[in-house]
């Protein structure tokens, strides 16, 4: 199974929380790009044997963000500018009185996103770590004057040992978007879904938390509970797009599969001087 990150990233590159036993998260400053994050030594995220980490293109796996946009988009790069700008250490890791392990990095408007996007904001991404659960909080503060628009998503890959044995409880009974078929929309009916082919969907308003079954080295499942990213994008490129795709091996499919927390379908407006908060958090318990 793939999944090996490299040995060794050049200092300050990388972010590490660590809150003993073994339970650790590794975040790199590109595009805020969460690389791994390890309960009881099991790795949980999926990043590609072929992921690149030239400081340039967005890192295939892990969680990058997405920001501005989610998708093609005419201003600028496909999913935005957050997953390929240069983020900063904005507190480094520490620990609480609770064993809780918190860091934030943030990212602000320059040139280069003013060129593509032109408004001021200042992101701020926390990031709490404890021994099975890990939360993800990203706060985007309009510092300008007048009002922007943003779609975001955290665009998260979690390992699995074998996708035909993955499921996602939880999105039954909801509407979803197919992308591969001209935005078609029609509603889930089963309890849980699995996929056998590429799948790219975006789950309208997702009420509940939802359960990916099997992830890690196959015997936990995620709980994924979501604040203010209401869609959830479900992806896997299946055979042929894996085949297409440069940074990712042919048969990387088969061991990662893309639950994605977002608000995605419809934009968010956020006045000068204000800001929008959302997150997403992770929890691990032992599969049935
Ligand atoms: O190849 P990327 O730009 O990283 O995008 C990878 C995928 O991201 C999301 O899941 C989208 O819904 C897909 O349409 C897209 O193919």
């Amino acid at each position: 199974m793939s999944n090996q990150l490299p040995s060794h990233f050049p200092a300050g590159d990388v972010v590490l929380l660590d809150c003993g036993d073994d339970n650790t998260a590794l975040v790199h400053l590109h595009g805020a790009t969460l690389l791994s994050w390890k309960v009881n030594g099991e790795e949980i995220l999926f990043v590609s044997e072929k992921a690149v980490f030239d400081g340039k293109k967005a890192i295939r796996g892990g969680i990058p963000i997405v920001f501005p946009n989610f998708g093609p988009w005419k201003l600028g790069p496909q999913h935005g500018f957050g997953r390929i700008k240069r983020w900063s250490l904005a507190i480094p890791p520490t620990k609480d009185k609770h064993g809780t392990v918190i860091a934030a990095i943030s990212l602000e408007d320059d040139e280069e996103t003013r060129r593509m996007w032109n408004y001021k904001f200042r992101l701020v991404y926390t990031l709490e770590l404890q021994a099975t659960s890990f939360t993800m909080n990203l706060s985007i503060h309009n510092t300008d004057i007048k009002a922007f628009d943003f779609t975001t998503l955290l665009h998260s890959y979690i390992r699995t040992p074998d996708i035909l044995n993955t499921s996602v409880t939880g999105l039954s009974g909801l509407v979803y978007v197919d992308k591969l078929k001209k935005n078609k929309k029609s509603t889930e009916l089963r309890e849980k879904v699995f996929m056998d082919e590429n799948y790219d969907r975006i789950y309208l308003e997702c009420p509940k938390d939802l359960i990916v079954s099997h992830v890690g080295c196959g015997k936990h499942n995620l709980f994924i509970k979501t604040f203010n990213l209401p869609d959830i994008v479900i992806w896997n490129p299946w055979e042929e797009k894996a085949k297409e795709m440069s940074d990712f091996g042919d048969d990387e499919y088969k061991y990662m599969i893309c639950v994605e927390g977002g608000m995605v379908s419809s934009p968010v407006t956020v006045n000068g001087g204000k800001q929008f908060e959302c997150s997403q958090t992770f929890i691990v318990t032992p599969a049935d």
